[in-house]
C-alpha cells in the first residue's frame, strides 16, 4: 500500500509545469483508430495510469503503439487493420474507454466493447452515446458484459443531445467523421477537450466545424490518415495548483496555463480575494490570509467544472463564513466530505448541495481518497491542516496527476509518498512514475 504523508501547514511558492490533459489525450488516442493510412504521433502525452490503460485498449484492438526513446511522443499505427473487441479487463479499469465505440463502428462497422462500470461519482449511463449512434444507423445489443454494435454503414443524422455529454459528443463526432453524409449534433459539450479532439480529427482528414459551440457539423469523408498533434494542457491539473496557491496563502506561477480554459475558477478565486496575474509566462496565483465566502454550482463548460469541485470545496471550507457548493453534473460527488470531516471540517449535505461552515481549522488525519479529484483535494487539505495527514487509495490520484508529490515538494510542501509493507515498514517512493503502470 502507498500513502502520501503531508505535514502542514505550509505556504506554496514557486512555479509549476503542467502536463498534457488526460481528458484530451484519452479520446484523441481513441481517434487514432480511424486512420487507415499513416501513423499518428502525439506529443505532450501525460504519463498517467489512464493513458497506459487506453494504450493497452488500442493494442488489444491490434494497433501498434510505441513511445519514443524519451517517452515523450506516443505513436499509433492502425494502418494494418484493427480488431473490434475492447476487452472487459481493460474497459473495466477506465470508463473513458467507451470512446472507442464510435471509431470502431465507423472504421469496421462493428464493435464489441465491455460495458464500462458505473464509477463512484455517479451511475454514468451511456444512453446518449447509443441513441446518437443508432440515429446514424448502428444497431445495439447486450451480450454478457459486452455491448455489441453493428451497422451496414453509418450515415449522417441530425442528433440532439438531451444533455451536453462530453463522451457522447466525442463518440458521435468520431463516428460521423467516416459516415456517409452530414451529421449535425445539437446541444453538444463545449469543453476545450472537444475542440482539441476536433482539431486532431480535422488534421486526420475529417471535416468538422463548430467544435466549442452548441452545434457541431460533420461532413463524413471516405477515409482518414495519421497526423501529428500536441495534446492541450491539462486545465484541471492547472486549476488544482491554482487552488493550492489560494488555500495556502501561497504564490504560484502556473506556467503556460490558459486563462480562458479556467475562467470560471479564476473568477471565483478573484471573488474570494485571490490575486490573479496573467502574463506570457502563464498565470500567477497569489493567495490571501482571509478567503471571502463564495457559492459555487458545477455546470457543463463554460460553467464551473465538476472536476474542480472537490478542490474548490476546500477553498470554500477555509473561507470566512458559510458557503454552498451545488453539484449538478454527477449525483454522487461529495464522497470526500466524510474525509474532510475527519480533518474537522464542519458541513452539512442537503440533496445535491453541501453547506460549509467556515473558516475550518483543519487538523491532520488519516483519510482515504474516494475518486481522482477527491485524492488531490485531500492532499491539498493536508497542506493546510495542522499536523500530519496521511492520504491512501493513491490509485485514484495516479489516474490524473503525474509527479504530484514531487511538484508540491518543489513548491515548498512538506510532503512525501511512502510504500508500506505488510509488517508496517515504510519506504520512500522516490519516483512516482514507477508506481504508475508503464507501457513497455
Ligand atoms: C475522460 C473524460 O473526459 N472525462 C470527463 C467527462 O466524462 P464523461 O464524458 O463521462 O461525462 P459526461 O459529460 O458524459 O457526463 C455528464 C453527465 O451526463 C450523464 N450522461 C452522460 C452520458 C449519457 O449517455 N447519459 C447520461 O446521462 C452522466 O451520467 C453525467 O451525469 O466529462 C465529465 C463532465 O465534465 C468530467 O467530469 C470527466 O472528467
Ligand atoms: C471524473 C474524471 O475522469 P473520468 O471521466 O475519466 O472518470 C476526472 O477527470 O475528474
Amino acid at each position: 500500500m502507498q500513502q502520501i504523508i503531508v505535514n502542514g501547514p505550509s505556504q506554496l511558492k514557486g512555479s509549476v509545469r503542467i502536463e498534457g490533459a488526460k481528458n484530451a489525450a484519452l479520446p484523441i488516442l481513441a481517434s487514432t483508430l480511424l486512420a487507415s493510412e499513416g501513423k499518428t504521433s502525439l506529443s505532450n502525452i501525460p504519463p498517467l495510469s489512464d493513458v497506459t490503460t487506453m494504450a493497452k485498449v488500442l493494442r488489444a484492438l491490434n494497433a501498434d503503439v510505441t513511445f519514443d526513446e524519451n517517452n515523450e511522443v506516443l505513436t499509433v499505427d492502425t494502418s494494418n487493420g484493427i480488431s473490434t473487441t475492447a476487452p472487459e479487463e481493460l474497459v473495466d479499469k477506465m470508463r473513458a474507454s467507451i470512446v472507442v465505440l464510435g471509431p470502431l463502428l465507423a472504421r469496421s462497422k462493428e464493435a464489441h466493447v465491455a460495458m464500462p462500470g458505473g464509477c463512484a461519482i455517479g451511475s454514468r449511463p451511456i444512453d446518449l452515446h447509443i441513441k446518437g449512434l443508432e440515429a446514424m444507423g448502428a444497431e445495439f445489443s447486450q451480450n454478457g458484459g459486452y455491448i455489441d454494435a453493428k451497422t451496414d454503414g453509418l450515415h449522417g443524422a441530425n442528433i440532439y443531445l438531451d444533455l451536453p455529454s462530453v463522451g457522447a459528443t466525442q463518440n458521435i463526432m468520431m463516428a460521423a467523421s467516416l459516415a456517409d453524409g452530414v451529421t449535425v449534433i445539437d446541444n453538444v459539450a463545449r469543453e476545450p477537450e472537444i475542440v482539441d479532439l476536433a482539431n486532431v480529427l480535422n488534421k486526420m482528414g475529417a471535416e468538422i466545424s463548430g467544435a466549442g459551440t452548441n452545434t457541431i457539423r460533420i461532413t463524413g469523408v471516405e477515409s482518414m490518415h495519421g497526423c501529428e498533434h500536441m495534446i492541450m494542457q491539462d486545465r484541471i491539473e492547472a486549476g488544482t495548483f491554482m487552488v493550492a496557491a489560494a488555500v495556502t496563502n501561497g504564490d504560484i506561477m502556473i506556467k503556460d496555463a490558459v486563462a480562458i480554459h479556467n475562467k470560471p475558477l479564476l473568477s471565483k478565486l478573484e471573488e474570494m480575494g485571490v490575486t490573479i496575474e496573467e502574463s506570457d509566462e502563464g498565470i500567477r496565483v497569489i493567495g490571501t490570509n482571509q478567503l471571502k465566502p463564495v457559492d459555487v454550482k458545477t455546470m457543463p463548460h463554460p460553467g464551473f467544472p465538476t472536476d474542480m469541485q472537490a478542490q474548490m470545496t476546500l477553498a470554500q471550507l477555509l473561507s470566512v463564513g458559510t458557503t454552498v457548493m451545488t453539484e449538478t453534473v454527477f449525483e454522487n460527488r461529495f464522497m470526500h466530505f466524510p474525509e474532510f470531516g475527519k480533518m474537522k471540517a464542519d458541513y452539512k449535505i442537503e440533496g445535491n448541495s453541501v453547506i460549509m461552515f467556515g473558516p475550518a481549522q483543519l487538523s491532520g488525519a488519516n483519510v482515504a481518497a474516494t475518486d481522482l479529484r477527491a485524492a488531490a483535494a485531500l492532499v491539498l487539505a493536508g497542506l493546510v491542516a495542522e499536523g500530519e495527514t496521511r492520504v491512501s487509495n493513491l490509485q485514484y490520484l495516479d489516474r490524473g496527476y503525474y509527479r504530484f508529490t514531487e511538484k508540491l515538494r518543489e513548491l515548498g510542501a512538506n510532503v512525501r509518498r511512502v510504500s508500506i509493507d505488510e509488517s508496517g515498514r515504510e519506504s520512500l517512493v522516490l519516483n512516482t512514475v514507477s508506481s504508475v503502470t508503464k507501457l513497455a
